[in-house]
């Protein structure tokens, strides 16, 4: 029988909007949010429309220049983020389960990430006491020597979030933790497949006290989600859009938020390279590969996506690999203690999986799967057996795409200089990952590879304290870290002020 939602604190299922403070009825029709382990409804939510987005808007920007918020210092503020911080903790169990019916992933991953989303309202309510600006002293000849400059930072003002299924808890925090210790509201867009958790989190920022309009949260249905992300980057009153999700999207938000010049983030995808040398700790990087590749069954924008290995290594690093996929990996209904790989979230996911096994096979590829599915498993459920690609080569859409599954590439390479090339040989710029021994080649590596963030002997480099955020077609502005995820939410104004020398 497949389980069922069964949470301790019943007020965290919320299948509505959270507007004002208050879950509201939406304009929109109801759409169904589906289990991807059994591929059956287990909750039913009201979609957001165009004219939602419009009433979130108005409460957020009213809620930006009412005195309820405005007048809060950055301790009142950051006081708020712990408390939510503290409610966040205390419902763990009822997050993480909500996390795993909406995205497929395993109970003990989803526990993490909660854990992890929750170091982005930590981290935050420290980062919000310390924007500080700055005073100079002008050193130009004539009148500018006797110029002092001040500079100061404001909240930027309404800002929409645009947050991806993969880690619905996680990247909400981390943008709307950011946005609120800066000052500002928000105006959150979840995607059709994970509209739960976010109202759950708008129920628990209520209960910590966080005024009216600060946080607004529109689920919205497939057919919806491109006319509410219109609506919001499109917005005169929205000052700001941070999305995570496909280049492709992107660079249409990008678009239509030109025509008023709003201030963007964009956490795009990524095609990461994970190279390991014949000098490295070849067990240590398999270990690492493992949680870079299988962590929520490969949907990470993160991802080993090619893994390139030195040839006179490579058929060991296959042996190592095969062992622990057959030791670690169990397919399994999230909410099963025994499952260590969860379902893909999306059907969609399932067939770009096999477009990609099946290219990469007619170009030369073998495939092996080293753990089967167990026929048991709903064949309702989206779920893909972790592949892996052997002898891939640059011509397959593996080396230019990411496959967003539990599909290992594995390429060979021969030289440092080659694979260095064929690493940098796409457009995507998120994050590569190197294991090699050898110090020289780190700095080598480290300072030539073209990508935002470089996992140096490690597979999982993402943290509140660490700038994160790609290049070229993975994006652009940073996450977290000290002075870097903030920013993006502060405005900067510049006063020149100049002094008479001359006492009276
Ligand atoms: O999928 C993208 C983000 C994953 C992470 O923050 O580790």
């Amino acid at each position: 029988m497949a389980p069922t939602l069964n949470l301790i604190n019943k007020n965290l299922y919320q299948p509505s909007l959270f507007i004002n403070n208050e879950f509201v009825p939406a304009s929109g029709e109801d759409f169904d949010v589906l289990d991807p382990a059994t591929g059956e409804t287990w909750a039913t939510v009201a979609s957001a429309t165009a004219a939602d987005a419009e009433r979130a808007v108005d409460a957020a920007d009213a809620a930006f220049h009412g005195t309820a918020w405005r007048q809060l210092t950055a301790r009142e503020r950051a006081r708020l983020l712990l408390e939510w911080d503290r409610l966040i903790r205390a419902n763990k169990s009822d997050l993480a389960q909500l996390l795993v019916f909406e995205t497929g992933k395993p109970l003990r991953e989803a526990e993490g990430e909660v854990d992890y989303a929750l170091t982005f309202c930590w981290w935050m309510a420290g980062e919000a006491e310390r924007q500080h600006g700055s005073i100079a002293n002008g050193n130009g000849p004539g009148p500018a020597a006797n110029n002092r400059f001040l500079v100061t930072k404001y909240p930027i003002g309404v800002v929409a979030t645009l947050t991806p299924w993969n880690f619905p808890i996680a990247l909400f925090l981390r943008k709307a933790a950011t946005a609120l210790a800066a000052g500002c509201t928000v105006v959150n867009k979840p995607s059709p497949e994970t509209p739960l958790s976010a109202n759950a989190l708008a129920y628990l920022a209520r209960e910590a006290g966080f005024p009216p309009g600060t946080i607004n949260i529109l689920p919205c249905n497939e057919a919806n989600t491109p006319l509410i992300g219109t609506a919001l980057c499109t917005h005169a009153k929205v000052q700001k859009v941070s999305f995570t999700g496909s280049t492709p999207v992107g660079k249409k938000l990008a678009a239509q938020c030109a025509s008023s010049l709003k201030k963007l983030t964009l956490e795009l995808g990524g095609n990461g390279p994970f190279i390991i040398f014949n000098d490295a700790d070849l067990d240590h990087a398999v270990a690492q590969l493992m949680i870079c590749k299988f962590r929520h069954a490969g949907q990470t924008c993160v991802c080993a996506q090619r893994v390139f290995v030195q040839s006179d290594i490579y058929d060991r690093v296959v042996e190592l690999l095969t062992a622990r996929m057959q030791a670690e990996l169990t397919p399994g209904h999230g909410l099963d203690p025994a499952t260590t790989l969860g379902p893909l979230t999306t059907p969609r996911s399932l067939d770009k999986a096999q477009a990609h096994v099946s290219d990469a096979v007619s170009r030369g590829a073998t495939a092996i799967t080293p753990v089967t599915v167990n026929s048991s498993l709903s064949p309702a459920g989206y779920f893909f057996p972790p592949t892996l690609l052997l002898n891939a080569s640059d011509a397959m859409a593996v080396a230019s795409e990411e496959s967003f599954a539990p599909i290992v590439s594995l390429f060979r390479f021969d030289t440092e200089p080659e694979v260095i090339t064929r690493a940098n040989n796409t457009s995507m710029g998120l994050t590569s990952y190197v294991f090699t021994s050898n110090a020289d080649r780190i700095w080598r590596v480290m300072e030539t590879i073209e990508t935002g963030n470089v996992g140096i002997n490690v597979g999982l480099t993402t943290s509140a304290e660490a700038p994160f955020g790609g290049w070229h077609d993975s994006g652009y502005g940073k996450e977290a870290g000290m002075g870097y995820g903030i920013a993006e939410y502060l405005k900067v104004k510049t006063a020149t002020w100049s002094v008479n020398w001359k006492a009276d």
